[in-house]
């Protein structure tokens, strides 16, 4: 056998809507445990390749390869456990911390196993937390329910839509080290889009800017940054 695939390549991909390419042609490769930063000004395009990426958007051309394997033979329900997506905005049901944590398997009809809902907001530091109202909780906490929710399947590729954007500077802090935690404790791949270069600085292996839809430049923060 040659050399291994990587863990996500995407491959010519494009997303076009009524004749606008809102990205166009990209080559993306990103190695299991390698943390990629996508940078880029406002409408370039790094949500929108972000979901293409987990195919919740399809690409009108183009495919992304999951260890080696085309995303769109995949079972839809095993690429959503494999590649889990943690939005801009956290996007809480009304309910509590347990049912939003668990609202994936739960549609799913999958068991919960007992224990799992506590172990996982202990990690990302909400102990207590399981039957409290999301309504009540603050911005910082809410992001971490989310990412607990999307940790909760144990995807293999984590990817992070500015997590701290809507923060305040504490929490933003506050959630960047349970992240920088999170992947450093872990072999999972992620990929953050983020406006924050020193972010970039501080958690990125590896960096690329997308301007206009397409990718401008790709290397270590030290190479792309100016
Ligand atoms: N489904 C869609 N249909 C039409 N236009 C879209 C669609 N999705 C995204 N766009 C447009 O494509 C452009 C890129 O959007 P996208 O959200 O990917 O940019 P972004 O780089 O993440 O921006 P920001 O940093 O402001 O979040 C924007 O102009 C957006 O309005």
């Amino acid at each position: 056998m040659g050399v291994s695939a990587p863990k996500l390549a995407a491959e010519d991909l494009s997303f076009v809507v009524d004749d606008t390419a809102i990205l166009r042609d990209v080559d993306l490769a990103v190695e299991a445990g390698e943390t990629l930063t996508v940078i880029g000004p406002s409408g370039a395009g790094k949500s929108t390749l972000l979901r293409l990426l987990c195919r919740l958007d399809e690409p009108t051309a183009g495919t992304v390869y999951l260890d080696g394997t085309d995303y769109r033979t995949l079972d839809p329900t095993a690429l959503r456990t494999r590649v889990g997506m943690v939005p801009q905005d956290p996007a809480l049901r009304d309910g509590t911390v347990r049912e939003n944590v668990t609202i994936g398997p739960r549609l799913r009809g999958e068991s919960i196993e007992p224990g799992r809902v506590e172990a996982l907001l202990a990690r990302v530091d909400l102990e207590g937390y399981a039957d409290r109202e999301v309504t009540d909780l603050s911005g910082g906490e809410a992001q971490r329910v989310a990412i607990a929710r999307t940790l909760f399947v144990d995807p293999e590729v984590l990817l992070l839509d500015e997590p701290t954007a809507s923060l305040d500077p504490d929490a933003q802090a506050d959630i960047e080290a349970l992240l920088a935690d999170l992947l450093a404790a872990s072999a999972r791949t992620a990929v953050l889009v983020t406006h924050d270069q020193a972010q970039v600085d501080r958690i990125a292996d590896r960096v690329v800017r997308v301007v206009g839809g397409r990718i401008h430049s790709a290397g270590t923060p030290g190479e792309v940054l100016p």
